[in-house]
């Protein structure tokens, strides 16, 4: 089996690629960092340094590398006889790849079978976002015969790597990689990483509202009091308070709305705080908290779980607190930093709150985040 693999980065190398190449498929990376893809084609191998208890080296190697951007009509042939494709190059950046798979999907031959595509991004259905902009690109009405989408939870801790580091990739030991089975009809390939699930929604819920909405208010919080590392900044006794709060917090939501038992979302809180406080893992406050555009989106980790409790009439104030945290964040050479400041620094509190979160003037949750907005833009003012 063959798969294309879009975003040869943090995540591509270090999980996707690997659990591929650990199923025994061939790898094709592509990506448009010229210099990265350069290193892939002269490397024989890289290897995947998983780091805390129980940590091992594996070496991947076998994998081919493209340039999507200079290289389009070979990785259009690469898809035309894949089996997989995948990607891992943020939510915001599924649009740009859509229109390669949608040419490679029309180049595969009559009897070629469907190919599976699946986007392994941090975002709820991303593979849905993907699928859309694929369809628009498509020219044809046969996309349901060449090609099936299927949404994916992915998650796994990696880390900005050392500038020295090259190709390989220090991740955490834990990994999960929840795929929905139902778009396969029974013809899931054999990917031992890979837990097939009935329904995707608990899963990547349980996931975006716990380890992405505890790691961004870790980032946060620690980026307020000055440290650098995720590890050092959940070791602080205030701020992992004030993260366990906002966790309880979703935890509520998720145990309503999914019917996990309220043991087993707390064990699920226990194993990602200290996921968070692994010593060896080299992460910090600025990557993981990057984006806070996309980070205070209507349907993403902060907005999304506190506009459904306030729904249900249920307490949201420690996320709002996160909120009031991500809007103080600001380190340099994010754009979406700079966004956020400049429309902080320029906008009235509704504008700010309609445009920052999406969130409708009368919707419950809007009065404790316009709050939160004003406070932070008369201390900007004055
Ligand atoms: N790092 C993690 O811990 C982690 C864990 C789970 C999910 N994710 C998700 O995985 C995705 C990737 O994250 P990452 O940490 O690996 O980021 P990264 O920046 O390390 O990797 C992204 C890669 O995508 C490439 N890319 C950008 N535009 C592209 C394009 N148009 N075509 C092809 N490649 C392109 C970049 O050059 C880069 O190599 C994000 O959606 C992130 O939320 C990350
Ligand atoms: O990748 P982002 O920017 O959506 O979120 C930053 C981190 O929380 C994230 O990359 C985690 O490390 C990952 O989601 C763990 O599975």
């Amino acid at each position: 089996m063959k798969a294309v693999h879009f975003g040869a980065g943090n995540i591509g190398r270090g999980f996707v690629g690997l659990l591929l190449h650990e199923a025994g498929i061939e790898v094709v990376f592509a990506d448009v960092q010229d210099a990265l893809i350069t290193a892939l084609k002269e490397a024989d191998s890289y290897t995947v340094h998983a780091v805390g208890s129980s940590g091992r080296d594996t070496v991947v190697e076998g994998f081919r590398a493209v340039n999507s951007a200079s290289e389009l009509e070979a990785v259009v042939q690469e898809i035309a006889t894949a089996d997989i494709v995948t990607t891992a190059v943020g939510a915001h950046i599924l649009k740009f790849v859509a229109p390669a798979i949608a040419q490679g999907i029309a180049a595969r031959p009559a009897d070629a079978g469907r190919v599976a595509v699946m986007a392994c991004e941090n975002a709820i259905n991303a593979t849905d976002i993907l699928e859309a902009e694929v369809r628009s690109a498509y020219e044809g009405e046969d996309l349901e015969a060449r090609a099936l989408f299927a949404n994916t939870a992915v998650d796994r801790i990696v880390p900005a790597q050392a500038p020295d580091a090259g190709l390989d990739v220090t991740v955490e030991t834990f990994f999960e990689w929840a795929v929905e089975r139902g778009p396969f009809d029974g013809a899931e390939p054999d990917i031992p990483g890979i837990t097939w699930v009935e329904d995707l929604e608990p899963y990547i819920e349980r996931k975006l509202f716990t380890v992405n909405t505890g790691h961004a208010a870790t980032a946060w919080f620690g980026w307020a009091v000055g440290i650098e590392k995720i590890s050092d900044a959940i070791s602080e006794p205030s701020i992992r308070g004030k993260v366990a709060a906002a966790l309880a917090e979703t935890a509520t939501l998720l145990v309503t709305k999914h019917g996990f038992s309220a043991e087993q979302q707390q064990a699920y809180v226990s194993t990602i705080l200290e996921r968070f406080a692994n010593p060896h893992l080299p992460d910090t406050v600025e990557r993981v908290g990057r984006a806070p555009e996309r980070k205070l989106s209507r349907h993403e980790r902060i907005i999304g779980p506190a506009a459904e409790l306030a729904e249900r009439g249920l307490d949201h104030h420690s996320l709002v607190a996160v909120l009031a945290a991500a809007l103080r964040f600001t380190p340099e050479g994010d754009e979406e930093v700079v966004r956020v400041q400049e429309l902080l620094a320029t906008g009235d509190a509704d504008q700010v709150t309609a445009t920052l979160t999406g969130l409708a003037a009368d919707h419950p949750l809007h009065p404790a985040v316009r709050e939160a907005v004003a406070a932070r833009i008369a201390e900007l003012q004055a």
